[in-house]
């Protein structure tokens, strides 16, 4: 028989706050890798987007880190990773992706070194069936609104779509509004990957958008159900979503575009 993959997913986003489908996304995606039979999944990563994405309303990365942390306290496979967040700059998400790769790989060589220093009875069966270890994938894990993104005009790197699609693989999980088979026919990179890219349809439409959920605090709307309650208890505690809060980077391009623009034309900005 041969042996699972091993994947772990990230999800990259803003996170802005983390609600209960952020979650659900997650769950979705490792039913349905495990459902194809070849596949299992290991870990997933939040990576909250770094301050300077500069999107409307981005609250400060300590809180988002924060939220994410307590809304994932109930998940055993699970966990928000601040090292995005912690950088200088806003960060690609090719390379985040690098990053953590890198991390996972590091994780398994040190484990294949403990298990060649005091083998047991499992690995020496591996051995005589001359089974060799499973190299771990790293899967970049989204909703369709997030793939649709990849065509608008200079926000994406047309080489990161392509080493995002070969190189790791998406998985990508249906949202109202969106069809993401046919956009995947409509674009040369995205349909020569295809098999790289797995289409969830959630059985359940939840539309729970961080936007909305940030204006419906804003109003002194309840939220309960829809966000953990950790969450909610965080918001309050630190007054985390106000209409100056809201206002936060308006008018301001997203980072991504702005480096585009500069790199297509230095005069401009
Ligand atoms: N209801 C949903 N269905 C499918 N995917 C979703 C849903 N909500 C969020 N996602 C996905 O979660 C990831 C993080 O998204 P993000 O932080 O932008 O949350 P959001 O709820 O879309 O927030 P906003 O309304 O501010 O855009 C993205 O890949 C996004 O597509
Ligand atoms: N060129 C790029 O790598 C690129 C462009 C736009 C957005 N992104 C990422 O996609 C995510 C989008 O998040 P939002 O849906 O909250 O805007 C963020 O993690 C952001 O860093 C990456
Ligand atoms: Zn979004």
């Amino acid at each position: 028989m041969r042996s699972r993959i091993p994947v772990v997913l990230l999800a990259c986003g803003s996170f802005n706050p983390t609600t209960n489908m952020h979650m659900r996304l997650f769950e979705l995606a490792r039913d349905h890798l495990h459902q194809t039979g070849r596949y299992q999944v290991i870990e997933g990563i939040m990576s909250p987007v770094n301050d300077k994405y500069g999107k409307k309303g981005l609250v400060s990365a300590r809180h988002r880190v924060a939220m994410a942390k307590l809304a994932l306290e109930t998940s055993d496979w699970i966990r928000v990773d601040p090292w995005e967040s912690e950088q200088d700059t806003w960060t690609e998400t090719v390379k985040v992706l690098r990053h953590h790769y890198n991390e996972v790989l590091r994780g398994f060589q040190s484990k294949e070194l403990v298990r060649n220093k005091h083998p047991t009875e499992s690995s020496m069966e591996d051995s005589l069936s001359c089974q060799q270890p499973v190299l771990p994938e790293l899967k970049l894990l989204c909703g369709a609104d997030f793939l649709q993104t990849f065509k608008t005009p200079n926000l994406w790197k047309g080489e990161d779509i392509k080493e995002i699609v070969e190189k790791f693989g998406l998985v990508c999980i249906s949202r109202a509004g969106s069809d993401p088979s046919q956009f995947i026919q409509e674009s040369d990179i995205l349909s020569e990957f295809q098999h790289n890219i797995f289409l969830v349809r959630e059985w359940i439409q939840n539309e729970i958008s961080a936007t909305q959920i940030r204006s419906a605090l804003c109003r002194g709307l309840s939220v309960k159900y829809l966000i953990p309650d950790s969450v909610i208890a965080y918001i309050a505690q630190h007054n985390v979503y106000t209409a100056e809060s809201e206002r936060r980077n308006e008018g301001h391009l997203l980072q991504p575009l702005r480096l585009l623009n500069t790199t297509i034309n230095p005069l401009r900005d």
